[in-house]
C-alpha cells in the first residue's frame, strides 16, 4: 500500500485535554477514506492537523512524501469545512470568482473552471442567483464547488452532507464517486453510518483514538456484525 498520506504518532492537546491520542494512519492515493466517529471524537481536529491548520503537539504528517504544513501541497488540496464560508450577498458565480482569485487561477481560465465546478455539483443554472437565496443544500454544494475550482488531487471534506436531505446527499455522493473515478483522493468525516458504508476504507474514531481500521466489509466481518453501527459498538467496547 503506497502511503500518499501518512500520519505518524499524532497526539494533540488543547490546554490540558488530549483530544488525539497516538494516532497512526496511512491512506493510499485514489482512495475514498472515511473518518467515522461521534461528535467530539476528534474528526475536525484531525482534519485540521492533516491540512496544516493545526500543528500537532506530537507526531508528523506527510502528504506525497512532503512534511506538512507545505504550501506546495496545500495547493493540491481542496478543503470543505464544516460550516459554509460563502458570501451571502454575492451570487454563486461571484463567490466562485472570488475563490478562484484566491487560488491564483488566471482570469482567462476562471470562467471555464467556474462552469466546470458548478456542473459537478449541478448548480450551473443557479450561478447568477444571490447565495442568500440558496437552500441549505445548495450552499453545501456551492462550498464543494469552491473546493474543486483548482482541480485538487486531494479533497478533504468535513461532514459535507450535514443538514442535507437524502436526495441531495445521494447526489453529492455521486459527485464524490465521479471525482474519485477521475483520480482524486478523498477524505471525508462523517457520523452517518450509511455514508461510512460507501467509503473504501474507514478509521473508527472514539475519544481521540482510532479504535479500528479497515474496509466497511472487513470491519463488519471481524466483529461479526451485520451493520457498521454494531461494529462501532463492538470495537468501542473492546477498547475499554
Ligand atoms: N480550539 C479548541 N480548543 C479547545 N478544545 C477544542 C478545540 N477544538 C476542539 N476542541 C475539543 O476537542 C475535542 C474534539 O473536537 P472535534 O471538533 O475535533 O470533534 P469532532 O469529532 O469533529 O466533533 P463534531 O462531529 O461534533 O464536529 C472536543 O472535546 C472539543 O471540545
Amino acid at each position: 500500500m503506497s502511503g500518499f498520506i501518512m500520519l505518524n504518532n499524532i497526539q494533540h492537546q488543547f490546554a490540558d485535554e488530549t483530544v488525539i491520542k497516538d494516532l497512526n494512519l496511512t491512506i493510499p492515493e485514489g482512495q475514498l477514506f472515511g473518518l467515522l466517529g461521534p461528535s467530539g471524537s476528534g474528526k475536525t481536529t484531525l482534519v485540521k492537523i492533516l491540512i496544516g491548520l493545526l500543528i500537532p503537539t506530537e507526531g508528523t504528517v506527510q502528504i506525497a512524501n512532503t512534511p506538512m504544513p507545505s504550501l506546495k501541497q496545500l495547493q493540491q488540496i481542496g478543503y470543505m469545512a464544516q460550516s459554509d464560508a460563502l458570501y451571502n450577498d454575492l451570487t454563486g458565480k461571484e463567490n466562485l470568482d472570488f475563490f478562484a482569485s484566491i487560488y491564483g487561477i488566471g482570469k482567462k481560465e476562471r470562467d471555464q473552471r467556474i462552469q466546470e465546478a458548478a456542473a459537478v455539483v449541478n448548480l450551473s443554472d443557479n450561478l447568477n442567483k444571490i447565495v442568500d437565496n440558496y437552500s441549505g443544500g445548495m450552499k453545501r454544494r456551492m462550498s464543494l464547488a469552491a473546493a474543486l475550482l483548482h482541480r485538487p488531487s486531494l479533497l478533504i471534506l468535513d461532514e459535507p452532507t450535514v443538514g442535507i436531505d437524502p436526495v441531495l446527499r445521494a447526489s453529492i455522493w455521486d459527485d464524490l464517486k465521479k471525482l474519485q473515478a477521475e483520480g482524486t483522493t478523498i477524505i471525508i468525516t462523517t457520523h452517518v453510518m450509511d455514508e461510512a458504508d460507501k467509503c473504501d476504507r474507514l478509521a473508527l474514531l472514539r475519544d481521540g483514538y482510532v479504535i479500528a481500521q479497515g474496509s466497511p466489509g472487513e470491519l463488519k466481518e471481524s466483529s461479526e456484525s451485520e451493520t457498521l453501527e454494531e461494529a462501532f459498538l463492538y470495537y468501542g467496547k473492546s477498547k475499554k
